[in-house]
């Protein structure tokens, strides 16, 4: 496996499948960050929130929608209490039982009950008719950040693979209220370049461990950083 930043797609790849492609960066990209030492997992944490509660968009947001990390994802449950102190809500992603592959997010306090969904990632416990009343409907929230596997520099995304994020929002596309989608991951995450699905949800900002992309509408963007 290439060890540069941007990840090299292998050239082998070039003749795979797209599907089995995407599925190949997946894999790699998820051990590239399962690999990465407990230190280096909390100094990349500490530089992401940080870099997150300096942006407008975060700092506006009432209600804001964040995930518990699994898989060597990078963690931003550090903002939790910092959103708590400021007045703001926050929610997690709960998998819809009868709906294919869709989100709910509901409200997380201190005294949520948890619950195991089948990936094994804690999420709250909707089987209580009390925490059902807690559930915001995914354009309800003002700031969404999503869990990424693989990013590049134009913003494109890789998730994965369910379809989660890109289903719950695929309302985004149109007109109405919708709330900003932040994609964050660590550096080590990004890929030289993804390709992209049709049905991939845009982004309005990606940021890691070490810089913040904001893709332009017209397809270019541009990265601020170190
Ligand atoms: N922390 C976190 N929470 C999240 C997400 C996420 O990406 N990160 N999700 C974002 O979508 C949803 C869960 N989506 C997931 C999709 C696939 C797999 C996964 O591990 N798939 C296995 C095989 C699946 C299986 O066991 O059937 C794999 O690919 O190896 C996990 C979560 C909701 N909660
Ligand atoms: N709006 C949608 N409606 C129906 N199917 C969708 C939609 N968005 C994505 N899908 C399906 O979901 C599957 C997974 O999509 P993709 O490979 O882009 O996942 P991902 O972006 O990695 O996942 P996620 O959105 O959970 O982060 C694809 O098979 C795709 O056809």
């Amino acid at each position: 496996m290439p060890d540069s930043i941007p990840f090299d797609i292998p050239a082998e790849w070039a003749d795979m499948p797209e599907m089995a492609r995407r599925q190949a960066l997946r894999r790699a990209l998820r051990k590239r960050r399962r690999t990465l030492s407990a230190t280096r997992q909390r100094e990349a944490s500490l530089k992401l929130c940080r870099r997150l509660r300096q942006l407008p968009e975060v700092r506006r947001a009432r209600r804001i929608a964040l995930y518990l990390p699994n898989d060597g994802e990078i963690d931003i449950t550090p903002l939790i209490a910092w959103c708590r102190r400021r007045g703001a809500r926050v929610y997690l992603p709960v998998l819809q039982p009868l709906t294919h592959n869709r989100l709910w997010f509901v409200h997380y306090q201190v005294s949520t009950p948890m619950v195991r969904n089948r990936f094994g990632i804690s999420e709250p416990d909707t089987r209580h008719g009390a925490h059902r009343a807690r559930r915001l409907p995914a354009w309800a929230l003002d700031l969404v950040l999503l869990p990424l596997v693989g990013f590049d520099d134009a913003g494109r995304r890789l998730g994965m693979g369910g379809g989660f994020y890109d289903r719950s929002f695929a309302f985004t596309r149109g007109s109405g209220p919708r709330p900003h989608l932040i994609g964050v991951a660590h550096e080590i995450q990004q890929v030289r370049a993804l390709p992209t699905a049709s049905w991939d949800v845009p982004l309005d900002a990606i940021v890691s461990d070490t810089g913040t992309i904001r893709p332009r509408k017209a397809g270019r963007s541009y990265k601020t950083g170190e």
